[in-house]
């Protein structure tokens, strides 16, 4: 699903309404309406208070629409004008002598602290201050209101995105925005709703279809694009009847150190289960037992060292290699990391010591082939693009090392973005199960065993992120959060490539019905 800017979504209902040769409150009708049959199919009428607080631009608009149809049909509404401003929209204006003529419990008009009312913690709030229009900074008295809002304890729902948030910035501070239960986004979700400062002012979030022109969305290219199964469902690659190993090419995953070659076991092992024909794992010399003895399937190759990698010497040609899990970072690893990157030339997934390797020296980057993954957490992202001031500066920072090195960053996280140039791959699966040693590796194996299986390098990173998240997704039942490990992650990747062909269940239909029809 694609996430759109806000002058994409300004210019879609702009055009929605010339080409569907409807006016703004037409498609204002609809938006409200929209929210109120939200509403009303989980309410059924309950008489639970409802206050709904109206910005005076067309969020405020929606929210007067909404507060009109819950007036009609009985429900125990409040409705208030936050009077931030002297200026109205025009569709406010109608909508507002349209509620009018409704009920004689006109608007309150609220201009200070002293006009807010009690909210119990039972009744609903309905958010439509401010949409996304907002431009500048808040007037003390409406931030006052929000806290209001939070203090009250009661459901919050905010109309398009929780007041007092811009959809391309990250707020002063948390005291400035509405903390949402839930929102309800029109025609596109919000990139705020994903990122690790921001989403937390929205607990769900759904988006509701106003009907927006279908040709201008399909041929609307954004910034950032959210990736669910829809999305990775046309990259997969079926496999042939006639396909044998050879045709998945063969994965090398160099990695590991003393005390630390379960790393190298749980990507080879990923990249196995991603589907490659054959895996190779690069240790130092204590790796050899534990390899072979863990995952009989890989072939092992040793370093000349004992205890850490010295020199990456192999005499196999892999289709794609991955590297840097549990390397460490002293000296001799970084000589043996710059001699192995002059040489190579397999497309290349590199994460973790790695990465820091890179940190430690920026020169290697210009040795990265064009195309490399890279699979970072925070702290390893920090490193290699420097601190930032909010998410939005990450995400440019990343961006522009994305271009400059021509290579794909994986940031990882909740939900990790895959930045490639000017592109945002936002994923949807996953969950805190993941919070557990060694995920990543598996992550690092899947992307791998990916490539290797001719995925290109950018599909097999949103891929990859996808299958990963979602094989955590699909064992969360079993296991919860807490006793979650990488390893269960890997055993339920197969379920993830099951789930993809999965159809949604159908409604049952009863013997009786079935006659009738
Ligand atoms: N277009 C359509 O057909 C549809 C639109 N829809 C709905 O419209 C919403 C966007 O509406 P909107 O553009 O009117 O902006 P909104 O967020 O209501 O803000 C109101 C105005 O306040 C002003 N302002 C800004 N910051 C301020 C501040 N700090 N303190 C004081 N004033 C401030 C600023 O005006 P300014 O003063 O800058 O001229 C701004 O315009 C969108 O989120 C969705 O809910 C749906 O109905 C679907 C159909
Ligand atoms: N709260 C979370 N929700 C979803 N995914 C998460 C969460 N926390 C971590 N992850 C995922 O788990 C993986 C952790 O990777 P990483 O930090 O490199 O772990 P390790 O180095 O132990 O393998 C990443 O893919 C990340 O996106
Ligand atoms: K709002």
């Amino acid at each position: 699903m694609k996430i759109l800017s806000k002058e994409q979504i300004y210019e879609g209902d702009k055009l929605t309404a010339q080409r569907q040769n409807i006016s703004s409150t037409e498609l204002m009708e609809r938006a409200g309406t929209q929210i109120f049959n939200w509403m009303h199919m989980r309410m059924q009428g309950a008489q639970v208070p409802i206050h709904v607080f109206c910005g005076i631009g067309n969020n405020g608009g929606d929210g007067l629409v909404l507060a009109r149809h819950l007036v009609n049909h009985g429900y125990n509404v409040h409705t208030y004008v936050v009077n931030y401003s002297d200026k109205r929209s025009k569709d406010f204006l109608v909508n507002y002598d349209r509620i009018k003529q409704v009920t004689k419990e006109w608007p309150t008009l609220m201009a200070c602290e002293e006009d807010f009312p009690t909210i119990t913690p039972e009744a609903i709030i309905v958010d439509a201050v401010f949409g996304i229009g907002l431009n500048r900074p808040i007037a003390d008295w409406v931030k006052k209101l929000f806290q209001h809002f939070r203090a009250s304890k009661a459901f919050t729902l905010a109309i398009d995105i929780p007041s007092g948030l811009q959809t391309d910035s990250v707020p002063e501070s948390e005291n400035d925005v509405v903390w949402a239960g839930y929102t309800l986004s029109f025609q596109s979700p919000k990139l705020i709703f994903f990122l690790p400062e921001t989403s937390k002012y929205s607990v769900q979030w759904e988006v509701l279809d106003i009907g927006i022109d279908l040709e201008y969305i399909y041929k609307l290219n954004t910034e950032a694009e959210l990736i669910g199964k829809q999305e990775v469902l046309p990259i997969y690659k079926p496999r042939k009847r006639f396909s044998h190993k050879g045709s998945f090419g063969h994965a090398l995953i160099v990695g590991g150190s003393y005390g630390k070659i379960g790393s190298v076991t749980l990507s080879s092992k990923a990249a196995l289960v991603s589907g490659v024909g054959l895996v190779s794992a690069y240790v130092p010399k204590c790796g050899y037992v534990p390899l072979q003895v863990a995952l009989p399937e890989a072939m092992v190759i040793t370093d000349e060292n004992e205890k850490f990698i010295s020199n990456i010497s192999f005499d196999i040609t892999p289709s794609a290699i991955g590297v840097g899990i549990g390397i460490g970072t002293q000296d001799e690893t970084l000589l043996a990391f710059e001699n192995f990157l002059k040489e190579n030339k397999a497309p290349l997934v590199v994460d973790a010591d790695a990465l820091n390797l890179l940190s430690k020296k920026t020169e290697l980057l210009a040795l990265l082939p064009k195309g490399t993954v890279l699979t970072p957490h925070p702290k390893e992202l920090e490193r290699l693009i420097g601190e930032w001031k909010d998410d939005f500066d990450k995400l440019n920072k990343t961006k522009a090392f994305s271009k400059k090195h021509e290579v794909i960053v994986v940031v990882k996280g909740a939900n990790t973005i895959t930045v490639f140039q000017d592109k945002y791959y936002v994923n949807t699966t996953g969950n805190p199960g993941l919070a557990t040693a060694g995920t990543g590796d598996v992550l690092m194996g899947i992307i791998a065993g990916l490539i290797t299986q001719g995925y290109e390098p950018l599909s097999a990173s949103v891929f990859g992120v996808y299958l990963h998240g979602k094989a955590a997704d699909i064992i969360l039942e079993d296991f919860g959060y807490q006793s979650m490990i990488a390893s269960y992650v890997i055993d339920a990747v197969a379920e993830a490539y099951i789930d993809l062909f999965k159809q949604p269940e159908q409604p049952q239909v009863s013997e009786a019905e079935q006659e009738e029809s």
